[in-house]
């Protein structure tokens, strides 16, 4: 296009390290049993010791472990059985020198008693009497009451999605109500003449269902974002700035697609400048597929205007989306992703100073590269995962070693 200019483009370690919008989600008082992947505001520290009791570990006998030193399968040690500890009560039977209590694993351990010797290790000789054939030292068999939490410790920490066993904690410890980050919500606009409704039955050449959007609420839900839908938009300056307005004015986030490259129709960038301090960040950054992104922040809500190729689009939202997502949202320990290692089948060409991100299928660990223009969808359903091919490098020879950010 005479008179435009092609993008001044910075690379994604750049943007990432520089585009930092103000805009953070504040706290609510979620349920435990609502609260997986959410995000605590504060570290949650326990009021009460874990497991609370000396516990069993073992079904055996309570004893005392100087009782037991020396003992072997020649030369038993005796002791006398005084009692019998139930589950779910405190422990009401002392153990004196010489004796031995029986104990079911998880049952509280007596004050009297140091160890539990495993069942394995005894026989019982007579009625009320066991041998014991191996020794114990203090502490055997015996979970300390505060082994596994003390008062005070933390539970889960601050700015970490939660996860299964962190909702185990907290239920142990009995916490049944924390305070969370709110979901950022993430507005959702989809631009151009062409877009129709996904559920469009019968679309006229020329027309596209919008594929876009459905797919980046998807990631949008998967990193604990709550996507809002604005609809598509037209090739209009003034609806663009319309739907955008409102957007910021609603949401946390907001991804606009399609209409940020150099055509004479693509208003995303003019729209966005029109929006008000501080601004467009940057247009157009160093990654393939994805060039013509464009960052910005109104008032202090971020904006991400996408390529309109959806595969672009979700491969540059994975890239520089989920980490303002994730940012906004005050997740500050990021979940792994999950990966695995493979060899490159094939050689893959790269531009050094571009970060290239490829598409692969994975099998038997190998990595072979998926080709083909960014305007195919079906090749982001085709991959198992993806490699980047960091901005030094020139490319990746066959037989590489890569690691594969598998799709989940
Ligand atoms: N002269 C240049 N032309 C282009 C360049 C360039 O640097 N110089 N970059 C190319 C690249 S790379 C991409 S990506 C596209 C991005 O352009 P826009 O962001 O302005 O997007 P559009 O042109 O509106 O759309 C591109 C393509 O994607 C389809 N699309 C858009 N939205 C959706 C949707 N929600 N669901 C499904 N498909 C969608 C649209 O119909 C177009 O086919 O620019 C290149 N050109
Ligand atoms: O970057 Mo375009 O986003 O390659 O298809």
């Amino acid at each position: 296009m005479p008179g435009r200019e092609f993008f001044q483009t910075q690379s994604v370690g750049q943007a990432l390290a520089g585009f930092r919008p103000r805009r953070r989600t504040g706290p609510e008082t979620v349920r435990r049993e609502d609260a997986l992947g959410r995000v605590p505001a504060r570290a949650v520290r326990s009021g009460v010791p874990l497991p609370g009791f000396a516990r069993s570990t073992v079904d055996g006998y309570a004893v005392r472990a100087a009782d037991t030193y020396g003992a072997g399968d020649g030369l038993p040690a005796y002791l006398d059985v005084v009692g019998a500890l139930r589950m779910g009560t405190a422990a009401d039977v002392e153990v004196r020198s010489g004796g031995a209590v029986q104990i079911p694993t998880g049952a509280a351990v007596p004050g009297s008693a140091d160890a539990v010797v495993m069942i394995e290790h005894t026989q019982v000789t007579m009625p009320g009497v066991i041998e014991v054939t191996r020794p114990v030292a203090v502490g055997d068999g015996v979970v300390r009451p505060d082994e596994d939490v003390a008062v005070g410790n933390e539970l889960v920490p601050a700015g970490r999605p939660l996860r299964a066993q962190d909702l185990g904690l907290l239920a142990a410890a009995g916490i049944t109500r924390l305070v969370v980050l709110r979901r950022p919500r993430v507005a959702i606009i989809s631009t151009g003449d062409e877009v129709v409704a996904p559920d469009t039955e019968c679309v006229s050449p020329g027309q596209v269902r919008d594929a876009t959007a459905s797919a980046l609420a998807a990631l949008v839900l998967q990193a604990g974002g709550e996507p809002a839908s604005y609809g598509i938009v037209p090739d209009d300056l003034e609806l663009l700035t319309k739907t955008l307005t409102t957007a910021v004015a609603e949401c946390d986030l907001v991804v606009v697609s399609a209409g940020s490259s150099v055509g004479a129709r693509d208003e995303t960038t003019a729209a966005v400048e029109a929006l008000g301090a501080p601004g467009v960040y940057c247009h157009g950054l160093a990654i393939k597929p994805g060039k013509p992104t464009l960052l910005a922040e109104c008032a202090d809500v971020p904006v991400i205007g996408l390529p309109g190729n959806p595969l672009s689009a979700l491969v540059v939202f994975r890239m520089v989306g989920l980490p303002v997502l994730r940012l906004v949202g005050g997740i500050t320990t990021v979940p792994p992703e999950p990966s695995t290692a493979a060899t490159m089948a094939r050689p893959v060409a790269s531009a050094a100073g571009r970060l290239d991100v490829v598409q692969v299928s994975v099998r038997d660990g190998v990595a072979t590269p998926l080709f083909g223009h960014s305007a195919l969808l079906s090749l982001l359903t085709s991959a198992d995962g993806y490699v980047v091919i960091p901005e030094p490098a020139t490319g990746l020879d066959a037989g590489t070693s890569v690691t594969v950010t598998m799709y989940r």
